[in-house]
């Protein structure tokens, strides 16, 4: 099932704990702020040792951003919910750290690529609601594309809650968990892909005389039609591929070139490869969840 944004309802007198503060962690604070899901004192951003950090995020959206280590504690077992958004191979600390800070009512939510619900509940010595998410940067703007999955424990409200927070960040599609893996490949690592297509576009742009500014510009904004041809049409991108290539023209004579060079082979092995890697991050967690 896939939704779009379009929440009516905020989530309350809620206390959201973000433990982990990097640019996931803004990205989703920044997403839910914008579209005024909740307000910022309803929001705790928590890292391990980067102060400046926490102070930048602070000033940046007034959200709240303990120094000590008692006050982050203390954030950690008042919140709702927490959002664990570490880096994969800083979980199973962290997440150890929370087994006598979280209550059954807790609703912890992870972001964290490849890691099983079930190592999760390992990490925590109790089955938890739990809701594994894999969003992406694009949360920034409202414009993510996150797929969710739930621990059979997670209530139908819990379930709902989950959905409003990353649908006012964008779109979210629910999935079988083994299939969070697939989703990192294709949409949690696929803004990357799509850059990397940009970086390629405005140098070769450059190379060939244009300025840096119009090379970006044109490159951006190809982009930018792309993406909403295929939404707005609903067409298969590969029908309006077919559209934009002439026969023995202009277009054709490039995607020749990117055939030549195996481009879309390429970009099925990229996906493949970051779901394994998804999956490979989780088991040396799982590794580490029993040390
Ligand atoms: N970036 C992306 O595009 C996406 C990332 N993800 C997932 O999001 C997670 C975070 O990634 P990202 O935001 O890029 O990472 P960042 O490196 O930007 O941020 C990681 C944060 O975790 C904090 N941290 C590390 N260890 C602890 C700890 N023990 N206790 C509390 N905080 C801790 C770090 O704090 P300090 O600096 O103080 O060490 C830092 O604030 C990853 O698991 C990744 O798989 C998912 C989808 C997309
Ligand atoms: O590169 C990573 O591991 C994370 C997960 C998805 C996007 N960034």
């Amino acid at each position: 099932m896939l939704s779009s944004s379009g929440v009516q309802s905020g989530i309350g007198a809620l206390q959201l704990c973000f433990y982990g503060a990097g640019s996931m962690a803004e990205a989703i604070v920044r997403g839910i702020l914008d579209r005024g899901l909740t307000e910022p004192e309803q929001i705790g951003v928590i890292n391990r040792q980067n102060a400046s950090r926490l102070e930048e995020l602070a000033e940046r959206y007034g959200v709240q951003a303990p120094a000590d280590e008692e006050a982050k504690l203390a954030m950690l077992r008042q919140a709702d919910v927490i959002f664990l958004a570490m880096k994969p191979k800083d979980a199973a600390a962290a997440i150890k750290q929370l087994r006598h800070l979280v209550s059954s009512d807790t609703l912890i939510v992870s972001v964290i690529a490849g890691l099983p619900i079930r190592t999760i509940e390992v990490l925590l010595e109790q089955p938890m609601a739990i809701v594994r998410t894999m969003p992406n940067t694009s949360s920034t703007i409202g414009l993510g594309a996150t797929g969710i999955s739930f621990s059979s424990s997670v209530t139908v409200e819990q379930s709902s809650l989950a959905q409003t927070i990353f649908q006012a960040v964008g779109l979210t599609s629910v999935v079988e968990e083994p299939l969070l893996d697939v989703v990192t490949g294709v949409s949690g690592s696929g803004p990357a892909y799509v850059y990397y297509l940009m970086e390629g576009m405005i140098a070769a742009g450059r190379e060939l005389g244009l300025s840096e500014e119009a090379a970006r510009e044109l490159t951006v904004q190809t982009v930018l039609g792309a993406a909403h041809m295929v939404k707005a049409t609903n067409e298969n991108p590969a029908d309006l591929r077919r559209k934009v290539t002439s026969p023995n023209g202009t277009t054709q004579a490039a995607i020749e070139t990117l055939d030549e060079h195996h481009f879309s082979q390429a970009i099925v092995r990229a996906v493949d490869r970051a779901a394994k890697r998804a999956a490979e991050l989780g088991a040396e967690i799982e590794r580490n969840a029993t040390l």
